[in-house]
């Protein structure tokens, strides 16, 4: 007779190997395009999603209470914006997904190549925002380029997601992650127990970054692939994050327009938090 926390097991098992599943026909072309282009990464509106973005993180890791030697980002997918302001604070980079074709989409434009979107005008606003001029953009690639060491499988479903010896000791200084842990967790359990996982390659007192989608219960990951994606709200994030051992520092939150609503998922806002591991 199969015991209900062996059961409960087993279906958390199925779930995520499902999860897994469903990501292989992953497309990050498509991907980018659906998320990554306009009127979601417009530059010149001041309400669109990808500048709201830039901004929280602009602002969060040089408020002065960010410091450390590595960042790592957690799910890094085939986008390259999350670390485009902390590649100035961390003398090192780590970038990890779960999928080949995220890694190698990485390491084309990290290579020097030119991956499947230009990454130029996110650059030009992230210098911005740094008051440089945005003709230092492609001073800043090279520092993206030079800062970033290693582009790592990653599993936050395991709890050790990277590979034994992936970090030093003491682990990370700073984690980022965003739009991950949501979007391949089967239920709030799981995405609480994902979120613990990465917080092992976390040290004591260093920051978390989370960005993450409100409300959404799927998204198109390529053409015709729709992938299930846990419902959060506010009170849910701010819990999880409690539960795990973080300490939120803050939370912001964006709600979409009804004009970047545009199909290819159904998510109502985007959150942005700033927690502390205790
Ligand atoms: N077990 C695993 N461990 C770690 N990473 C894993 C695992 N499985 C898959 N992955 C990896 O995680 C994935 C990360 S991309 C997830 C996309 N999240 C949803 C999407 C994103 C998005 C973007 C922008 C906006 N907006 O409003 O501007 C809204 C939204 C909401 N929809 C992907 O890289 C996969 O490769």
């Amino acid at each position: 007779m199969e015991k209900e926390s062996e059961k409960k097991t087993a279906d958390i098992d199925n779930g995520v190997v499902a999860m897994a599943v469903r990501y292989q026909g992953f497309d990050p072309a498509a991907y980018l395009q659906y998320n990554y282009t306009p009127p979601r990464a417009d530059f010149q509106r001041s309400d669109s999603i990808v500048p709201w973005k830039l901004s929280c993180l602009h602002k969060a890791f040089t408020e002065g209470d960010i410091d450390g030697d590595l960042l790592v980002d957690i799910g890094t997918g085939p986008t390259l914006y999350q670390v485009m302001s902390g590649c100035e604070v961390f003398r090192r980079v780590i970038l990890t997904d779960f999928l080949e074709v995220n890694r190698k989409e990485l390491k084309t434009w990290l290579g020097g190549g030119s991956g499947s979107l230009d990454w130029t005008p996110y650059l030009e606003y992230v210098c911005q925002l740094e008051g440089r001029s945005s003709s230092a953009a492609s001073d800043k690639a090279s520092r993206l380029r030079s800062a970033v060491t290693d582009v790592l499988p990653i599993d936050v479903h395991r709890q050790q997601p990277l590979a034994s010896g992936a970090l030093p000791p003491t682990g990370a200084d700073c984690l980022v992650s965003c739009f991950c842990l949501e979007s391949v967790s089967p239920d709030v359990a799981s995405f609480n127990r994902a979120l613990g996982n990465i917080s092992t390659l976390l040290r004591l007192g260093g920051h978390l970054l989370l960005i993450g989608a409100l409300g959404e219960s799927f998204y198109l990951g390529g053409p015709g692939l729709q992938i299930p994606v846990v419902p959060l709200d506010e009170a849910q994030v701010c819990n999880s994050l409690k539960a795990t051992g973080f300490a939120l520092v803050q939370l912001s939150v964006y709600t979409l327009p009804p004009d970047m609503r545009v199909g290819v998922d159904d998510v109502s806002g985007v959150f942005f938090a700033k927690a502390r591991k205790l």
